[in-house]
């Protein structure tokens, strides 16, 4: 009995897979040549990138998603392609698969680099971060020029500056087309503030602008939506607790990171709304720390229009309180030092 079933199981597994015969994938029927566009994470096998990516996959926006990493990306690519969503996934490992990575891309997210451990600040990742920084965008600026990429690694208020000066550098700098990623900081805001107001955080709207790191981090309070005011107490509390934001999930994770599953949301919610202005939706507006004219610095995060462009449209910051006017000031000081310190890493 035994063997007949044994002898069974060997002819249905010789009908499969004939002798020197195995269906690879390649000879598969599906190409991924399903409408949409074409996404690359890079860093993709780290705390926000995994997330990211499974966030990514799920988006129906998404034809072609590519997961690059240094270390990993073979383990998690395939984890991540077993999901039934559109999206076709390719893994790409180390230095000689980024170019293969990056070419053809419509969107680059960019969340590579080293975290914060209690104690640091984002600037102290610099050193670390500004050349991985600089390496990946200098592949997207030979691979993919055209890309809208969307920065998250920090030091934010610097490595946008980087990113801009290799593009400048490689002929291919289109402001519109650099996103610095601040929506956690939004997502935040919206959290805290719905606490206080004992409000439903999908209700309210916050504009973060300024930077994002510390002081620079600026809730606009005046500005919430629906429109509320609040005790100098309240604004007090929630000002620091959205600065502080990034440093308390630092401590509560005691030297495993920083935020990942939050920024992956924010990510994912970020590259959504840019590959929606892609698309051609109308009125699509998020916080980003983009090429600004909005004050006497060369970036600045503010609210801007998503559009097939990229960053369109740029909006001023409206009418500012005594406190955020104050607000405005530090953030401006510690903002200007920041990207400096990011221009010159390329430039001397
Ligand atoms: N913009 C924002 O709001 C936020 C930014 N971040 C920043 O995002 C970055 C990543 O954070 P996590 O994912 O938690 O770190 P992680 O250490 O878990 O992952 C980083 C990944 O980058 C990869 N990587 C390192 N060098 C690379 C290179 N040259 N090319 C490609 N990949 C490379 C690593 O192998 C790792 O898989 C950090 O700099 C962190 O500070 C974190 C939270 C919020
Ligand atoms: O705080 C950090 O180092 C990570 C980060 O940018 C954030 O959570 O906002």
């Amino acid at each position: 009995m035994e063997s007949s079933s044994s002898q069974r199981v060997a002819r249905i597994a010789a009908h499969l897979n004939p002798p020197n015969f195995e269906l690879r994938r390649e000879e598969c029927r599906a190409k991924g040549g399903a409408p949409g566009f074409k996404v690359a994470i890079l860093g993709a096998a780290g705390g926000i990138g995994q997330s990211l990516a499974l966030l990514m996959k799920m988006n129906p926006l998404v034809s072609v998603l590519h997961l690059y990493d240094v270390v990993n990306s073979p383990g998690v690519t395939a984890d991540i392609s077993h999901m039934d969503t559109t999206a076709v996934v390719r893994g790409f490992l180390g230095q000689p698969q980024l170019e293969a990575a990056l070419t053809g891309m419509d969107l680059v997210v960019i969340p590579a680099g080293v975290p914060r451990k209690p104690g640091m600040t984002r600037d102290d990742l610099f050193n670390i971060n500004a050349g991985i920084v600089r390496t990946l965008c200098e592949g997207v600026a030979k691979c993919c020029p055209n890309a809208v990429v969307n920065l998250i690694s920090n030091p934010v208020n610097s490595t946008v500056p980087i990113a801009a000066e290799v593009f400048k550098k490689a002929g291919t700098y289109n402001p519109k087309r650099l996103l610095g990623v601040t929506t956690l900081d939004v997502t935040r805001a919206n959290t805290f503030v719905g606490e206080v107001l004992g409000l439903d955080p999908k209700m309210v709207d916050v504009p973060v602008v300024g930077g994002h790191a510390g002081v620079t981090i600026l809730p606009l309070l005046s500005q919430v939506k629906p429109p509320c005011s609040f005790t100098p107490e309240e604004t007090e509390y929630l000002t620091k607790r959205i600065q502080d934001g990034g440093t308390e999930v630092v401590q509560a994770k005691a030297g495993a990171g920083s935020a990942t599953l939050s920024m992956a949301y924010a990510a994912a919610k970020f590259a959504d709304a840019c590959l929606r202005g892609l698309k051609g939706d109308a009125g699509v507006v998020e916080c980003a720390f983009v090429a600004s004219e909005v004050t006497e610095l060369p970036f600045f995060a503010s609210k801007v229009r998503l559009g097939r462009a990229g960053a369109e449209e740029v909006y001023q910051l409206g009418p500012l309180n005594e406190y955020e006017r104050i607000g405005l000031e530090k953030a401006k000081k510690e903002l200007a030092e920041s990207i400096q310190k990011g221009t010159n890493f390329i430039k001397k």
